[in-house]
């Protein structure tokens, strides 16, 4: 396993300095999380040798790549790198472009050309050139070139930020069929949670230069769901239990509840995540039989944070940990307060497969 071992002190123009020591995991897709100039993107140029950091340590896969006066030169890391704006080479075609990777290659196995394409699902688009394909089929291409090179890690900065909505939706399902046969760790840097909740298995959030937390996606969804305080949500882990047909929704178990959603055509096991936005969490005294809210999960008040805009109140429910923004009004008439059993009413959540 490929793992990434991190520690770094680098100071930068200004007042910003990055400080990071981790270990990062040696599979699967590592979201690299913060707000703009948290050090994301130069995180990611350090691990490429394209930032010098002077003391510096950097172990991938037990190899140093930098430790002590000893510092491997750029072009002699084994990196794939993805960047925002699929940089392929305009005067070759698709199949010029991904040649063009494989006879550099880095020695070593690596997955196959043609699996490769079919992963990325770019086989009918071999002969085109670059300006002959859409936003995401570049990409798509892109990403096949960097994992051609046989990287032992692939670094990927935003690389959906320039593509609207729709084509968004395209790539991330080949990103996550990637990720799952892949055999090299992915950073992937992004200001989305919801790409993050999609792909990533691990997430470093960075603030200011600094690890604010790291870990599962799980572990550190309270500090993600907090990342925009204005719009705090909750990520929950699921799985499908059921599928109702007559009702046209799905049930999910999530921790010991049992939620429904619209179907969308998942099979029972599929494993899922739930994004909660707290605005869509109400609070109830007792369990409404007579409301058209499906979702209405047992719950304990954790902790009341007061905003501008109303209350935030953080959940111990029987779905897991959840927010909910209520005004001030219904937390007086509630007599809201921490340890209180009560009852919250889900009123809409996204899924992310
Ligand atoms: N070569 C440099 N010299 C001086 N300061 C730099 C240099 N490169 C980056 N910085 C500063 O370091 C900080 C982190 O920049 P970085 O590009 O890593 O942030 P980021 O999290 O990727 O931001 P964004 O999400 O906007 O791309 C910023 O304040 C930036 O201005």
């Amino acid at each position: 396993m490929t793992k990434i071992e991190l520690d770094l002190d680098l100071p930068l123009g200004g007042s910003f300095r990055l400080v990071v020591a981790s270990q990062l995991p040696g599979r699967g897709i590592t979201g690299i999380f913060g707000h703009s100039g948290s050090g994301k993107t130069t995180l990611l140029r350090f691990i490429a040798g394209l930032q010098p950091c002077k003391g510096a340590t950097l172990i991938v896969g037990g190899q140093p790549w930098q430790s002590g006066k000893q510092c491997l030169a750029p072009h002699k890391r084994s990196v794939g790198y993805v960047f925002q704006e699929a940089s392929l080479f305009p005067h070759l075609s698709a199949k010029g472009n991904l040649d063009y990777a494989s006879k550099r290659a880095w020695p070593g196995s690596s997955p196959l050309k043609r699996d490769i394409i079919e992963l990325l699902g770019i086989g009918s688009l071999l002969n085109r050139y670059p300006h002959q394909l859409s936003g995401g089929e570049r990409q798509r291409v892109a990403i096949a070139r960097a994992l051609l090179i046989n990287p032992s890690i692939l670094l990927m900065d935003e690389p959906l930020a320039a593509l609207d909505e729709a084509r968004k939706q395209e790539i991330l399902p080949y990103l996550q069929t990637l990720a799952a046969h892949i055999a090299i760790p992915m950073l992937y840097v992004t200001h989305s949670v919801s790409e993050l909740s999609r792909l990533a298995d691990s997430v470093l959030i960075l603030d200011k230069g600094r690890v604010k937390a790291q870990g599962d996606i799980t572990q550190v969804s309270e500090m993600l769901g907090l990342s925009d305080p204005l719009h705090p949500f909750s990520i929950l882990p699921a799985q499908v239990s059921e599928v109702h047909p007559h009702w046209k929704l799905v049930c999910v178990k999530s921790h010991k509840a049992s939620l429904w959603l619209p179907d969308t055509g998942l099979a029972v096991k599929t494993k899922v995540r739930l994004i909660v936005q707290a605005k869509d969490v109400s609070l109830s005294i007792s369990a409404h039989q007579d409301s058209s809210i499906l979702n209405i999960v047992p719950a304990r008040v954790d902790d009341i944070h007061s905003q501008t805009d109303g209350m935030l109140v953080k959940l111990h429910s029987e779905a897991g940990p959840l927010w909910a923004k209520i005004s001030l009004r219904s937390a007086e008439h509630l007599q809201l307060h921490s340890g209180q059993a009560l009852y919250a009413q889900i009123k809409s959540m996204a899924l992310s497969q």
